[in-house]
């Protein structure tokens, strides 16, 4: 692909051009600026932002369904913009309301930049996927979500990715699970996400269903949490499209940051912050390119003075 044929992709065509490489599409969990440079630094190809992640930082609430539409949407079109080349996938959770909710925040996604979102069947007051008592809306209400996201995209012209997420294995089995994954397949969506898989069974079985299919499956390893374990390595044998990492940043920066302060608290400074100057943190977000573009509007305005005195 030409460099012109690469910067006229959208931001839901870069993402699809990375999943039909059939490679599985590792994503850290980002949730503000800073993590979004710190993923982009070393190299990411593909961002995730975390709904878990937005709710704690920007509003300091834990993930049920406190986090609104508006911060979401914001935090999105901020992260999706720092580089627009590297896509991101943005939690949508419930869509936020009703079906005209939803289509207002997939028409606001695709706005703002974002790649592909992924958009679920809990009840609106929702929770993290990962803890107990949750709760489903019934098939036809979830498909109506998935329907509106659909329309529009269609109406907005979009390639946005539609990511179609079922809670649905805690509260009503496997085979509903599945079953309403292939459902919203049929409505439109792009990727599946089971989520909450605990067992090695339910991977296989959730990998086999799509398998051939040409339908990506998402698979979310929470850290921490009791959903079964892989590695990206095992992801890729498995054939999984996406994996998301929610907690990668989230759980350093809490353990990371207590700590320091913990020390700081009994008035010891964490021996780690002496070795990192504020130009070295400054130059992750963008430092050297900002003051490049600075010095460039400045030797010109410099060259027109001179021409015009
Ligand atoms: C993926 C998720 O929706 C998120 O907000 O990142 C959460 C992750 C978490 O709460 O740790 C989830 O429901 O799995």
């Amino acid at each position: 692909m030409s460099r012109q044929q690469e910067l006229a992709l959208s931001p839901g065509g870069r993402l699809r051009q990375l999943l039909a490489t059939g490679k599985t599409l590792i994503c850290p969990g980002v949730y503000d600026g800073f993590s979004a440079r710190m993923a982009l630094t070393v190299g990411f190809e593909c961002l995730y932002m975390t709904g878990a992640g937005v709710s704690m930082s920007r509003i300091g609430m834990p993930d049920i369904g406190l986090v609104t539409q508006t911060e979401m949407v914001d935090t999105a079109g901020m992260i999706a913009n720092i580089d627009p080349k590297t896509p991101l996938i943005a939690d949508a959770d419930t869509g936020y309301g009703t079906a005209v909710n939803v289509a207002r925040t997939v028409e606001r996604y695709i706005t703002v930049g974002v790649a592909g979102f992924h958009l679920e069947d809990q009840v609106v007051t929702k929770r993290c996927g990962h803890l107990n008592g949750k709760e489903c809306v019934g098939l036809s209400e979830y498909l109506s979500r998935i329907k509106a996201a659909v329309e529009t995209r269609e109406r907005r012209k979009s390639d946005i990715v539609i990511i179609a997420r079922t809670d649905s294995l805690a509260t009503h089995g496997l085979d509903e699970a599945l079953y309403r994954l292939k459902e919203a397949v049929k409505v439109g969506a792009d990727v599946v996400f089971l989520e909450a898989i605990t067992t090695k069974a339910q991977l296989e079985t959730y990998c086999d269903a799509f398998r051939g299919t040409g339908v990506a499956t998402l698979y979310n390893r929470v850290q921490g949490s009791h959903g079964y374990k892989i590695t990206p390595k095992e992801a890729e044998q498995y054939g999984l499209g996406i994996m998301l990492y929610p907690a990668s940043c989230l759980v350093p920066a809490y353990t990371g940051i207590t700590s320091a302060l913990q020390k700081l608290r009994m008035g010891v400074e964490e021996e780690r912050s002496e070795r990192v100057a504020p130009l070295e943190i400054f130059r992750v977000c963008g430092m050297d390119e900002i003051q490049e573009r600075e010095q460039g509007v400045n030797d010109w305005a410099r060259a027109f003075k001179k021409d015009s005195e």
